[in-house]
């Protein structure tokens, strides 16, 4: 019997302009102990999150990722394979519990394959497979990574990176409703086409957040440069609620968004804004103020801890 232990961090994607292609790796985690038996058969326990709900067989995600990366690596199947996971991101609410879970198993195939195997699959590859699998880089980068991440895709097609660090004064605030919506569902709200004007807009938003979530975390900074013409206004009939409330946010001077595909919504919260956010909150809203997660998807071995 082999056994690892994965922890992989809830995401926010898009961050306002950056649709597909910016992320943020939030203090919100699963864990996954993935064990190989030499019994046959898939057997899962979950606690947490998606417990009750989520296939405990060969249709859960985190072993579907398992046996996708075997296969890519050149590995055998194994016989059984274990798991226990304990979640903490809700599912379908725009936080990247999908990409964490196929982060989880690709991770936890690569550390208990042989290490001549592992060692031929690379960092590179582990992003590029969770990518493939789950759709979203701006889910996947800041999940591998940590921190502030840009995606983008090379001309062959590969998912690449680069990793920022956000600047300390801004904290996130996810605001969370208990209604879910499904990636899926909300990608197929979208236009297949937008205007220039929108999209060279968002440009111009998308540099500015950068600049404003690196090193100048001004108020004013921070409304102008979470704005969106790419997706948020598509989106908002399937969550008219989160976009009500993104839209009171920002009318009191809170730079809010819509986390993911929704419906959390992520304020980014400074020393000047943060006693901003509750009054404009419900009750059927659960606010969760985060750090960021700095380091991103972790593997250790129980028995080396
Ligand atoms: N930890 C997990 N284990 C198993 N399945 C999961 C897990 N996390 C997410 N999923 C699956 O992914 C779905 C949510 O994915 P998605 O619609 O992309 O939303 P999210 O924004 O949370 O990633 C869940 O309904 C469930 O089927
Ligand atoms: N860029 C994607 C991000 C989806 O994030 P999720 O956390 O909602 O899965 C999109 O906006 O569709």
């Amino acid at each position: 019997m082999r056994t690892v232990d994965i922890r992989v961090p809830a995401t926010s994607a898009n961050l306002g302009p950056g649709f597909d292609a910016l992320g943020l790796a939030l203090s919100l985690h699963d864990d996954v102990r993935a064990t190989l038996t030499a019994e046959r058969g898939v057997h899962v326990t979950v606690e947490g999150e998606g417990a009750g709900e989520v296939d405990s067989g060969e249709g859960h995600l985190v072993v579907q990722a398992m046996r996708m990366t075997f296969d890519r690596m050149g590995v055998p199947q194994p016989e059984g394979i274990h798991l226990h996971c304990r979640n903490r991101i809700p599912h379908a609410r725009g936080l990247g519990s999908s990409s964490a879970a196929v982060c989880a198993g690709i991770l936890a195939a690569r550390a208990l394959a042989d290490s001549e195997r592992a060692g031929k699959f690379s960092d590179d590859d582990v992003y590029a497979l969770a990518t493939e699998m789950e759709g979203h880089p701006d889910n996947v980068a800041p999940c591998l990574a940590g921190g502030l991440t840009i995606s983008w895709s090379d001309h062959g097609g590969l998912p690449r990176m680069v990793k920022l660090a956000l600047d300390q004064r801004i904290r996130p605030v996810a605001v969370v409703p208990s209604t879910r919506l499904s990636t899926e569902a909300a990608r197929g709200l979208l236009p297949k086409d937008v205007p220039h004007k929108d999209a060279s807009f968002n440009a111009g938003r998308a540099a500015l957040l950068i600049a404003a979530l690196t090193r100048e975390p001004e108020r004013e900074l921070l409304l102008a440069a979470t704005e969106d013409r790419l997706h948020q206004h598509y989106r908002a009939p399937a969550m008219r609620a989160s976009a009500d409330l993104v839209e009171r946010l920002r009318a009191v001077g809170v730079p809010a968004v819509v986390s993911g595909a929704g419906p959390t919504v992520l304020a980014f919260s400074t020393s000047d804004t943060q006693d901003l956010i509750a009054p404009e909150v419900g009750n059927d809203w659960h606010i969760q103020l985060m750090d960021v997660d700095p380091v991103g998807a972790n593997v250790q071995f129980p028995e080396t801890r």
